[in-house]
């Protein structure tokens, strides 16, 4: 454990993570060229962003089941092996039929990705340590997406569309490679499901574990802005609604990335330091996140640049922040069921991401017709219509805070009842150690 072949296995699934987030983004940077490659509209084309993503989120629980089963490196070579598949078929595709296919596959691949990582991890990693490896995992993901929309998008303007995908494509075989040959032999803490059976029972028992249900809804609060903002409507918002215009909007949500890369480590530190404490630290994100929105959202016109920078940094936060949901996870699970676990937590956050996603876009044409509906983009995304429609953010999640706060108290109880450890509220804790300190000064 936490030994130099740990380090090792730590920058092999680093490499998976990365070319996996860069797979599963390499599409949204190229609209433009598939809109004229396939000749389809822009509606179509969103259609095979959604049909990848609900493959990602309905395997995550059948992934966690077969890592418990089968491991965690088959499935991340077995994942690499399905989107390299995939971007082949969609290097290659001749229509937009086929140009699904190859979605349907990466969608396929990707889930099997981070939740194999962090599950390889456990078994290679302990104590503080592991929190920290998982949050400097989730950040250096992300710079997948920066590689997508740079150099991908350079190679795509000078290579063209078959050989780009095709490039993708290799950076999977390479990653089939480097793990297979550096990810070997029995990891210190690993553990296999003897039957497919059992791992169907871990994974109700794990379902029912109030530890496992506050993960998921740590991840399901943390997640949704950061993610319908980044992937969908932070870039009509910041480009049209607020008239930055694309190249701005673009260099505005690489901030999401940056912001990850500082948070990330220190969240990692902090649910090390303070384990009984990490649902306020969630808490305390949720709110800040929502304060920042508020401010943004009733700015009396439109909201100054620097605010903006504001919300993008805090709901950045919101990334790092929803790996503590595997943090509980961890913790409230024994490793021989962590898969199923994780599939559970992971699931929370993206289907909050597609609910807020999918109601901001009903609630922008609902507002657009109530105003004789043009749809013409400044009038569709203008800045009171994000007023309106960000709003419902506030309902999906509020949801999630009502949820955890139930969860954390019967994690809470469980805790108490077998390992005879009290919860106290943060505030009983913050006013004791206040008064120990004005008592210890006089
Ligand atoms: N919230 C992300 C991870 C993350 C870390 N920093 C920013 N984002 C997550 O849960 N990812 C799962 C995945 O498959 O990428």
């Amino acid at each position: 454990m936490n030994s130099r072949r740990s380090w090792l296995v730590f920058a092999v699934v680093v490499l998976a993570y990365l070319v996996s987030v860069l797979q599963r983004t390499s599409l949204g940077v190229a609209a433009i060229e598939a809109t004229d490659r396939f000749g389809v509209t822009a509606a179509a084309l969103s259609t095979l962003a959604v049909v990848q993503l609900l493959v990602y989120a309905a395997l995550q629980v059948p992934v966690g089941v077969m890592i418990d089963r089968v491991g965690p490196r088959f499935l991340i070579l077995l994942g690499a092996a399905l989107m390299c598949a995939g971007q082949v078929t969609l290097a290659l595709a001749p229509d937009i039929g086929t140009a699904v296919l190859g979605r349907v596959l990466v969608g396929a691949g990707d889930a099997m990705t981070f939740t194999s990582a962090i599950r390889l991890l456990a078994s290679w990693f302990e104590g503080r340590a592991l929190p920290i490896v998982t949050q400097l995992l989730g950040t250096s993901g992300q710079i997948g997406q920066v590689l997508s929309a740079l150099p991908l998008v350079t190679l795509l303007h000078t290579a063209g569309w078959t050989r780009t995908y095709l490039s993708a494509a290799s950076l999977s075989v390479v990653v089939v490679v480097v793990v297979a040959v550096a990810v070997r032999g029995r990891a210190p803490a690993a553990e296999a499901a003897q039957s497919w059976h059992q791992s169907i029972r871990q994974l109700r028992e794990s379902l029912a574990r109030p530890g496992t249900q506050l993960g998921f809804w740590s991840h399901y609060v943390t997640q949704p802005s950061v993610t319908m903002f980044s992937m969908l409507w932070g870039f009509p918002f910041l480009s049209i609604a607020l008239g930055y215009g694309p190249t701005a909007a673009a260099a505005l949500l690489t901030l999401v990335v940056v912001t990850a890369a500082v948070t990330g480590p220190l969240l990692g530190l902090l649910s090390a330091r303070f384990p009984l404490r990490r649902s306020s630290i969630v808490l305390s994100i949720v709110a800040l996140m929502g304060a920042a929105w508020v401010a943004v959202l009733a700015w009396p016109g439109p909201p100054p640049a620097w605010l903006i920078i504001v919300l993008i940094v805090v709901i950045a936060t919101g990334g790092p922040g929803s790996l503590i949901g595997f943090d509980f996870a961890r913790t409230f699970n024994p490793l021989r069921s962590l898969g199923s676990a994780n599939g559970v937590v992971n699931v929370g956050g993206f289907t909050a991401s597609f609910v807020t996603m999918f109601l901001v876009g009903v609630l922008l044409d609902a507002i657009d017709r109530l105003r004789g509906g043009t749809s013409i983009p400044s009038e569709l995304y203008s800045l009171d219509s994000f007023r309106l429609a960000f709003l419902v953010q506030f309902l999906v999640v509020a949801l999630g805070v009502v949820m955890l706060l139930i969860a954390r108290r019967r994690t809470r109880a469980r805790l108490h009842e077998e390992e005879g450890i009290t919860v106290a509220p943060l505030w009983v804790v913050l006013v004791r150690a206040w008064r120990r300190r004005r008592s210890k000064g006089q």
